[in-house]
């Protein structure tokens, strides 16, 4: 693989700035990789870790970089800002990873120097684990990262960021930042919440049953567990900043949950049987999309080994 940047600072150290080091490292995509991040406790695991150059200031680490990532939570992009804009190099790309991008977009344009690109990107990619031992390189690898470029955007800064993603294994599409606040409020920060929920629900029952919610917990609400065990401080950022798309699509959400409640009261089996087959039909919509590389492969390539 070729360099791409010569320079990247990376503003938080954790779990996608981490897989970010990690991606960039293996494939020789950057000359020098800095970092910072607020706690001394991270910038010394960072450093243990060898993760990358490890600055004491955010300023230090985005000296002369011809690319800076903001990885923190979507609250703290503003406060950042404050921080880099009087270091920035000339001609400086600036993109960020977070979960939101209209209010990324607002708390950044204000503080961007003449000259410098900034180029709002979301990796759909992730773990329920945080901090900068979680990252590792192959992360992004067939998974979707979803730029988007404001109408002034440069192109050639565009390609030669979308050159870096790319080479990281991850695939990218362009989008409008509204657009893509309404689209993540359903494929992503609406389930979080109603994990959250879920499990928030079965803590209360646990306290009238005993171990056994947990105990006796079943393959579908492990995995709750496992998305409501996701970085409080991420969550609770993504939910105020991308609030009215995600209401919009709670208020949905529990208009339907009403629906088949009532069925349920009703004994209206025909209502729940036709919904659930509607259901079905979506998921294998997006297994036959090749969306979800990770479900089995029910025979839909030759000579692939059955699913069990
Ligand atoms: N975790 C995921 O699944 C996922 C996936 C895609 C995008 N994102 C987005 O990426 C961003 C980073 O998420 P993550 O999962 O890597 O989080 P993380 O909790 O693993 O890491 C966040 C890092 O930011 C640092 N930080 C927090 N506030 C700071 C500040 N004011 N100044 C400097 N550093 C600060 C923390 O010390 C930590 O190193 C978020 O905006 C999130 O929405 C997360
Ligand atoms: O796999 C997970 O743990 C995730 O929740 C990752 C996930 C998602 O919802 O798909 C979470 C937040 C991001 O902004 C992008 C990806």
């Amino acid at each position: 693989m070729t360099q791409v940047y010569d320079k990247v600072a990376l503003i938080g150290l954790g779990l996608i700035a981490g897989s970010m080091a990690h991606a960039m490292r293996e494939g020789g995509l950057a000359g020098r990789i800095t970092g910072y991040a607020r706690s001394a406790e991270t910038r010394d695991t960072a450093r243990q870790i060898a993760l990358c150059e490890v600055c004491d200031s955010a300023a230090e680490a985005v000296a002369g970089a011809d690319l800076v990532v903001l990885a923190v939570p979507v609250g703290a992009m503003a406060d950042v800002m404050t921080q880099i804009t009087p270091h920035l190099a000339p001609g400086v790309t600036i993109t960020d990873v977070g979960s939101v991008k209209q209010s990324v977009i607002d708390a950044v344009t204000p503080h961007l120097p003449a000259g410098a690109h900034f180029i709002p990107g979301h990796p759909l990619a992730g773990t329920e684990h945080s901090g900068p031992r979680a990252g590792f390189a192959s992360l992004f690898r067939n998974r979707w990262w979803l730029l988007t470029p404001l109408p002034d955007t440069d192109p050639d800064a565009l390609a030669r960021l979308d050159r870096l993603i790319t080479a990281m294994g991850a695939k990218t599409d362009r989008m409008d930042a509204a657009h893509h606040d309404l689209v993540l409020a359903v494929t992503s920060h609406a389930p979080h919440l109603i994990a959250y929920t879920m499990v928030g629900v079965a803590d209360h029952l646990r306290r009238v049953s005993g171990e056994e919610v947990i105990q006796y917990s079943a393959a579908g609400f492990r995995d709750f567990t496992r998305i409501a065990a996701s970085d409080p401080t991420m969550w609770r950022d993504v939910f105020l900043h991308n609030k009215e798309a995600t209401l919009d699509i709670l208020g949905r959400f529990t208009e339907e949950l009403f629906v088949l409640q009532r069925a349920i009261r009703m004994g209206d089996g025909q209502q729940l049987h036709d919904y659930f087959t509607r259901t079905r039909a979506i998921r294998r919509g997006i297994i036959e999309a090749g969306q979800d590389t990770e479900a089995p492969d029910f025979g839909r390539t030759p000579g692939a080994r059955p699913a069990g």
